[in-house]
């Protein structure tokens, strides 16, 4: 590896020597532009255009890995900045390999095909449906990412299901949510306001090609621990609509499903919590029919894992990149509070310097949402809360205690009480099915909906009134 500068002060050159990686962290505010001089280069795996500029942006954290080695120009000053050349990609990319035998045979099998030779002739090929766990900071979400955009990038066609079960980490729209969709192309990072791309939004139809159309169910709380009964719920809904969907596409089902999960199925530091992780766990193997799970960096975890499923799923432990950033609660608070501008306005990450008019990415192309406001009387709409505001744990009810209001329970709100919760507050918009009759609707049906997309609530004092600022995505 070596560095060079540029005459400009903020312009440097690095050569990347083969199987090493440049990892950078940006400040609030700055961004950086990257462009690959020679050589191939990629980010979490998605590979980067020969002389083309990439933003990185809103704090951005991530790294710059070549396979061959490459020269990278970076325009801009972040806080940290250096190579390493000890990561796991070798250990990811034979996953992957392992990953997409696994696609290749079930095709095959689908289409009647016969099945290439090798010693697993004999067992039934199934797609790659990947549970990854790990404790906090350990690179789910970016081994999510790298495998997805590996499958993507073979060239076979593959749409992998990529399905977030993390509702602290927003996905494609806001956090509070769990989402799924297949994915088609490879997922930039330019920032974490939008980790896994962009969803479809009122932005020009330009977007529209790339843009991704997510299901998502709403939690409301970023953190697990507030409702894992409603979250049980919610991710048995998802898997019987990806299962229900995939069943209909031969080649979207031989892709397979990646689901990231919460840290907190990982570890968890509450004795109450431990069996409603185990409990999640066994929602998603059993929702998304799950064949292998993958540790990472985890040996506890690992061997709890292999004891329960490791009889009937593979279970491995992969290791942990040594470039996972420790993110503190007042980034993440602070990367919430973007992904909402960005869902409601879309996202522009200024330039360093301006690079030449061939810059690409996600951000030039998002920056332009043109949300539509309306009013609307709160007659027309009905406010529901699951459970109550505040829920103490079952455990900590008197004995022989009940509760008043399950943690299940839409309670209907008031907006014109001031208790109700709604000043500026997100709330869902569900999609009530149409063609239901009355006799087929229940209690808890509002559980069971999609979302069709978000409500910021604000108060209006001109109008005296509260009033509703609706942007709708889907
Ligand atoms: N090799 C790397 N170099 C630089 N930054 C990295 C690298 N790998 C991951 N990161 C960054 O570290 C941060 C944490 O990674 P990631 O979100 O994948 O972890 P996680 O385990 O999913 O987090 P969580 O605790 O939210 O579940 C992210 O900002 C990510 O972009």
């Amino acid at each position: 590896m070596s560095t060079s500068n540029h005459s400009s002060p903020n312009i440097k050159e690095w050569v990347l020597d083969p199987e090493t990686e440049y990892r950078f962290e940006l400040d609030p505010g700055n961004s950086l532009a990257i462009k690959v001089l020679k050589g191939h280069a990629e980010v979490f795996g998605a590979e980067l255009a020969d002389n083309k500029y990439y933003l990185f942006g809103h704090e951005c954290k991530a790294a710059v890995f070549t396979w061959q080695g490459c020269t990278i120009e970076v325009t801009g000053t972040p806080s940290t900045e250096y190579v390493s050349d000890e990561t796991p990609m070798y250990a990811y990319a034979n996953v992957h390999l392992a990953l997409e035998k696994m696609r290749v045979r079930a095709l095959s099998s689908y289409r009647g095909s016969p099945l290439p030779p090798g010693p697993d002739a004999e067992v039934d090929p199934e797609p790659p449906r990947v549970l990854v766990l790990g404790p906090e900071n350990s690179g789910k979400t970016s081994v999510c990412k790298i495998l997805t955009n590996y499958a993507v990038r073979v060239g076979q066609g593959w749409t992998p299901m990529y399905v977030n079960t993390d509702p602290s980490e927003g996905g494609w729209t806001v956090p509070g949510s769990i989402s799924a969709v297949p994915i088609t192309a490879p997922i930039g990072s330019a920032s974490p306001a939008s980790p896994l791309g962009s969803a479809a939004t009122s932005a020009p139809t330009i977007l529209s090609s790339k843009a991704l159309l997510p299901l998502v169910y709403w939690y409301g709380h970023p953190e697990i621990k507030r409702n894992p009964l409603l979250m049980d719920r919610l991710i048995r809904n998802m898997g019987e609509n990806v299962i229900e969907r995939q069943d209909l596409n031969p080649e979207g089902r031989a892709s397979g499903i990646i689901v990231d999960t919460p840290s907190s199925f990982a570890s968890s530091t509450s004795s109450n919590f431990t069996d409603h992780r185990q409990t999640l766990i066994r929602a998603c193997v059993d929702a998304f029919r799950i064949n292998v799970i993958l540790i990472v960096g985890h040996e506890k975890l690992n061997v709890e894992m292999q004891r329960t499923y490791g009889s009937r799923m593979t279970v491995v432990k992969i290791p942990k990149s040594g470039g996972v950033v420790e993110l503190d609660l007042q980034y993440r608070q602070r990367v919430h509070a973007q992904q909402l501008h960005t869902y409601m306005y879309g996202q522009v990450i200024p330039p360093p310097r301006r690079p030449s008019a061939s810059a690409v990415g996600d951000p030039d192309l998002d920056g332009h949402l043109a949300p539509s406001s309306s009013v609307i009387p709160f007659g027309e709409l009905s406010f529901l809360r699951i459970g109550e505001k505040s829920m103490a744990p079952s455990s900590a009810l008197p004995i022989g205690a009940a509760r008043t209001v399950n943690e299940m329970q839409p309670i209907p709100l008031d907006p014109a009480s001031p208790g109700s919760g709604l000043l500026n507050a997100i709330v869902a918009l569900l999609a009530l099915p149409v063609h239901l009759e009355d006799t087929e609707r229940y209690d808890e049906e509002v559980l069971d909906l999609q979302v069709s997309g978000f409500l910021a609530m604000f108060v209006s004092i001109i109008s005296l009134f509260f009033a509703v600022l609706i942007e709708i995505k889907n």
